[in-house]
């Protein structure tokens, strides 16, 4: 099945029982709080314009009480948008019938969630094929895929287990078995790993990097923390009071930070983790080192290679394995460093 990606446009949503009436006010610029104290209406999304590439993953990210779960809940219409467009293989998802919209819930889309939202009494097979059951699917059948992908996430010997036998990233993975298991393009993934340990938060990421290698699906995934969305975003989208404040890619707002907020955001990252090497090389056609490095490869990666072979540089190959330049440890180091923040400097200065 090929994947199609998913175009927010002009998408506004003004929480409250007269939200249309508002769309001028806030178009020209009334705040959140004064949309909030003068009339009583909360500003949930404004002028939202976003591309979700086709399987790729999207991040959306921002701090609580930013717009991230009520954007998310748009793309499968579990909230009606007060004017603007989610448009999914040509079709504007505000505009399908009711059963238009079932069957696009049904085989385009699945969730997966922070709590999990197992059932309990069900054991991990019958959770995994809940989806299918409801479909109508037979059992030989949908027991056959949910083992399949009870076995992708990493649970083969768990099948008969109840939920409350299990860790919490083990009942994550059965979350995403379930989602994985009705075939739907899109997943969409409300801070779903927010509720784990670090480490095992780092592994189901690393599941879900896996699995979208070969999936290849249109992932929409929530988040409040950065270095997740660094990690798993083809592209990232940072909201702020209902408003994207920056999208690109981890590397674009790593090294441009929009503005003070979202350089705050970005100063304790490592930057060795999202710079690539064909961002910072030198460009130069010809080999001329004898280590050539991939023009993805980020810099603690290339770093690391260098250091290991006794070299001081490299060569930068694309992606058909052409010398495109060339990069040095000095250039790796100077890039790697924070740049200075306008009030270091004026503290340094005194
Ligand atoms: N049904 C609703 N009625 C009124 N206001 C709402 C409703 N749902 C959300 N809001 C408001 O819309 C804004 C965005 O909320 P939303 O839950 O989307 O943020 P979030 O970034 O997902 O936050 P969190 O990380 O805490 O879940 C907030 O000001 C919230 O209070």
């Amino acid at each position: 099945m090929a994947s199609h990606g998913i175009e927010i446009r002009n998408l506004y949503k003004i929480f409250g029982p007269n939200g249309r009436d508002y769309i001028d006010a806030v178009k020209g610029g009334i705040s959140k709080s004064e949309l909030n104290e003068t009339h009583g209406h909360v500003l949930g999304l404004k002028d939202i314009n976003i591309s979700m590439p086709a399987g790729g993953i999207t991040v959306v990210m921002g701090l609580s009480g930013s717009g991230k779960s009520t954007l998310i809940r748009h793309i499968n219409r579990l909230i009606d948008p007060t004017s603007g467009e989610v448009v999914y293989d040509g079709v504007d998802v505000c505009q399908m019938s009711e059963s238009e919209l079932r069957e696009f819930r049904r085989h385009k889309t699945a969730m997966v969630f922070q709590k999990f939202a197992l059932l309990p009494h069900r054991t991990v097979l019958e959770n995994t094929v809940y989806g299918l059951d409801i479909q109508g699917i037979p059992r030989s059948k949908s027991e056959e895929i949910g083992r399949r992908w009870i076995d992708r996430v990493g649970l083969t010997g768990f099948e008969q287990h109840y939920p409350n036998q299990l860790s919490g990233g083990m009942q994550q993975r059965v979350g995403l078995a379930r989602a994985l298991s009705n075939d739907a393009d899109i997943l969409l993934m409300d801070e779903a790993y927010s509720a784990l340990d670090p480490l095992i938060r780092v592994d189901m990421q690393t599941v879900l990097l896996d699995l979208q290698q070969e999936l290849k699906k249109t992932v929409v995934f929530i988040t409040h923390d950065l270095d997740e969305a660094l990690r798993l975003g083809d592209k990232i989208a940072i909201l702020r009071d209902g408003e994207v404040i920056q999208q690109g890619s981890g590397q674009d707002i790593v090294l441009n930070p929009a503005d003070d907020y979202i350089s705050a955001f970005v100063k304790e990252v490592n930057r060795g983790r999202v710079i690539r090497v064909d961002t910072i090389m030198s460009p130069m056609p010809g080999a001329t080192e004898t280590l050539l490095l991939p023009k993805a490869t980020v810099l603690e990666t290339a770093a690391r290679q260098m250091t290991e072979a006794g070299l001081q540089s490299a060569s930068v190959v694309d992606d058909a394995g052409k010398p495109i330049g060339r990069i040095d440890l000095q250039q790796i180091i100077a890039a790697m460093v924070t740049p200075r923040s306008h009030e270091d400097t004026q503290i340094a200065a005194e």
